[in-house]
């Protein structure tokens, strides 16, 4: 096992990881840039380093400073999160050269994975359902409308380097291919350096179902079932939870299986998760993260198992000690975003300010995982996310009731959060209900414009 790690990254996420490296007897190293220099992460670490100004490209972004921490500190192993450089697979490479062990996915799988045509052909030949399009890039405008004439309009335009809604052109009729095809090249282009397309039918009104893996590096490859993140607002996801309350017992078993079978047939290791696409009792391979994910607590929470902790002892050589038949769901779990944003005025993001007060919730089945302390001031150069309140329960209704409890007593003051919007959505009938489609919040809080 490592005897230091050096967690590339900053706030919740990296006190996170550092949590696990404690409970495996790991020192811990922190990297921060100018605007983090008092940030939870660097009082949490055992020792940290100074990797450049609080632009991200010239310091969490910065692959060289990163390296050079690592170098400096002695460390064994970095583990880089998520965001920044987690799924960068040329610095993955670079890590690997420099004697230090990345904690994830090998290079070669990111690259095999993380072409989004590459991983739908891929995910083909292993027998998993994927949107129906293509598997190469298109173009032209008539390979466009060839799809949409096999699959009915509207059909789904993606930047091949895009995902996470960026790269998204949805096409109504042939009259938009023309123009739609464009943009998404030029889009393409600027802002992935990528101006391969490809098409896929546009399902209409889909749940967003995400598989999450954990595989060691001899091939055993486990998944630790679904997580529902249906309740998104602008392609950001608000409001998670596992199990999904749309998936019956059958589509639960064969969307976990079909997640394995691809990342198998992938040659992947460490934690991954397999998106998929849900509408009408099917189900359709979309992409694979290869990264740990924001909320990967919630499979945590109803399985009892730590991801970040398997992480580093994937990492470190060792197998998976269960099989797919030990891994058992217990309740119900849902995780809260706790972002720095006024909710009443369009999600706008707090302009900076201190957290004059920070009384997070407790009690039986509360978990919070930030890296806040009362008195910090808000670090507002990267993204507005400062908290995550996970809450767990029996079943789908006690959860709702405890997290209506929990967020009751979370006392935050000093800038503007999106509790207020947390409590109001935990009274919507819809969601209450467990009916909401990907579509649904956007749908919502245009209608109250
Ligand atoms: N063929 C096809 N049909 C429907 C889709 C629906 C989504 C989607 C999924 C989740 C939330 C969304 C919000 C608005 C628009 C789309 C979504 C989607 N994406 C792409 C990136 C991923 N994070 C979300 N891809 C789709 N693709
Ligand atoms: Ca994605």
């Amino acid at each position: 096992m490592f005897s230091k790690v050096l967690v590339a990254n900053r706030g919740e996420i990296a006190v996170r990881v550092m949590r696990a490296c404690e409970e495996l007897g790991i020192r811990t190293v922190a990297v921060y840039s100018d605007a983090d220099k008092h940030s939870g992460h660097v009082r949490y670490a055992d020792e940290a380093y100074n990797i450049g100004p609080a632009r991200a490209a010239d310091s969490y972004l910065d692959h060289e400073a990163v390296i050079d921490a690592a170098r400096k500190a002695g460390a064994d192993a970095i583990h880089p999160g998520y965001g920044f450089l987690a799924e960068n697979a040329t610095f993955a490479a670079k890590v690997g050269e420099s004697n230090v062990k990345w904690v994830g996915p090998s290079a070669d799988a990111m690259e095999r994975l993380g072409e989004k045509t590459k991983a739908r052909a891929l995910m083909q030949e292993a027998d998993v359902p994927v949107v129906p399009g293509t598997t190469e890039p298109v173009e032209s405008a008539e390979e466009v409308k060839e799809i949409a004439d096999e699959y009915g309009y509207p059909v789904a335009i993606k930047a091949e380097g895009g995902g996470g809604g960026r790269g998204l052109k949805v096409v109504h009729n042939e009259e938009e291919v023309e123009d739609q095809l464009e943009t998404a090249q030029r889009e393409g282009e600027a802002y992935f350096d990528n101006a391969s397309v490809y098409v896929e039918k546009y399902l209409e009104s889909p749940r967003h179902i995400e598989v999450q893996i954990l595989a060691d590096e001899h091939g055993n490859v486990r998944h630790l079932g679904e997580r529902d993140c249906s309740l998104q607002r602008r392609h950001q996801k608000v409001i998670e939870e596992a199990p999904s309350p749309a998936l019956t017992e059958d589509l639960r078993e064969r969307i976990g299986e079909a997640a394995r079978r691809g990342v198998k047939a992938a040659d992947y290791f460490n934690a991954g998760t397999v998106e998929f696409l849900v509408e009408d009792g099917e189900f359709f391979f979309m992409e694979v993260n290869t990264r740990i994910q924001v909320e990967h607590t919630v499979s945590e929470q109803i399985t009892g198992i730590d991801i970040v902790k398997w992480q580093l002892r994937v990492a470190a050589g060792e197998e998976l000690d269960f099989a797919q038949d030990d891994v058992e769901f217990d309740g119900h779990s849902m995780e809260f975003r706790i972002n720095a944003e006024n909710a009443a005025n369009d999600f706008a993001p707090a302009p900076g300010g201190k957290l004059e007060t920070y009384d997070p919730p407790g009690g039986i089945g509360v978990r919070m995982d930030d890296a806040l302390r009362q008195g910090d001031d808000l670090v507002t150069d990267y993204d507005s996310m400062i908290a995550k309140l996970i809450v767990t329960a029996s079943d789908r209704e006690e959860c709702i009731t405890r997290s209506e409890r929990a967020l009751a007593e979370f006392e935050i003051e000093g800038f503007h959060t999106i509790i207020p919007f947390h409590r109001l959505m935990l009274t919507d009938e819809t969601f209450c209900a467990g009916e909401h489609t990907t579509k649904y919040l956007d749908e919502e809080l245009d209608k109250s414009r």
